[in-house]
């Protein structure tokens, strides 16, 4: 007898594997992640730091990210800058309460970001106004802007320097694929500024 539930999980994991798979044997999307985590060492070798910004889960990924970051990935070493822009209450509450949601993240782009520092800028959808008031304000500085989306064209594209498409259009896949993404990111920026990993 089949049990609902069961089958739901487990096509939970095989479409996370598919859309892993499809991510994988991507040439141009390998080497999207390659040339983000090579403008982000850059940054960081030139004293730059590392924004990032998005909605629900996208949120809690950029707090993961600036986790790696700041803490530790694979190995000890020296703290590199980023700040998550999804954390202060007080900021949060405060711009939102006194210039609307959709200011959330712009005005602490134009508060903390100086020209060399990177966005990354997370929307599943790519239509998230915050994220791409996010992004426009980047711009603006000098910023390097990253944008971490799923296949549907959005004007992500437009406002971002190097776009990770994760192929699909599925949110929580989306959200997967950039974590994979994003750990291979910190691991190649880790690498590259204190050396191969230790055996
Ligand atoms: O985690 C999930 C869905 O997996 C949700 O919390 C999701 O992040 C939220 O609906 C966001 O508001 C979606 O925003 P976006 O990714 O389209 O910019
Ligand atoms: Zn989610």
């Amino acid at each position: 007898m089949t049990d609902p539930a069961r089958d739901s999980i487990a096509a939970h994991f095989q479409h996370s594997r598919d859309a892993m798979e499809r991510a994988a044997a991507d040439p141009a999307l390998i080497a999207t992640v390659a040339a983000i985590a090579a403008a982000i060492t850059r940054s960081y070798r030139s004293g730059g730091k590392v924004l990032l910004c998005g909605n629900g889960g996208s949120a809690a990924d950029a707090q993961h990210i600036a986790a790696e970051f700041l803490s530790r990935m694979n190995f000890d070493r020296a703290p590199l800058a980023a700040v998550a822009l999804t954390t202060d209450t007080s900021v949060l509450t405060a711009v939102g309460n006194d210039f609307g949601f959709d200011q959330l993240f712009e005005r602490q782009v134009r508060g903390l970001a100086r020209a060399g520092d990177v966005l990354i800028a997370i929307s599943t959808s790519g239509r998230s106004p915050n994220v791409l008031a996010a992004l426009k304000a980047a711009r603006g500085l000098g910023v390097v802007t990253i944008g971490f989306t799923g296949s549907k064209p959005s004007d992500m594209t437009a406002l971002c320097d190097h776009l990770l498409a994760a192929p699909t259009d599925k949110t929580p896949l989306i959200q997967q694929i950039h974590i994979v993404a994003a750990h291979a990111i910190c691991t190649c920026v880790e690498d590259a500024l204190f050396g191969p990993r230790p055996a």
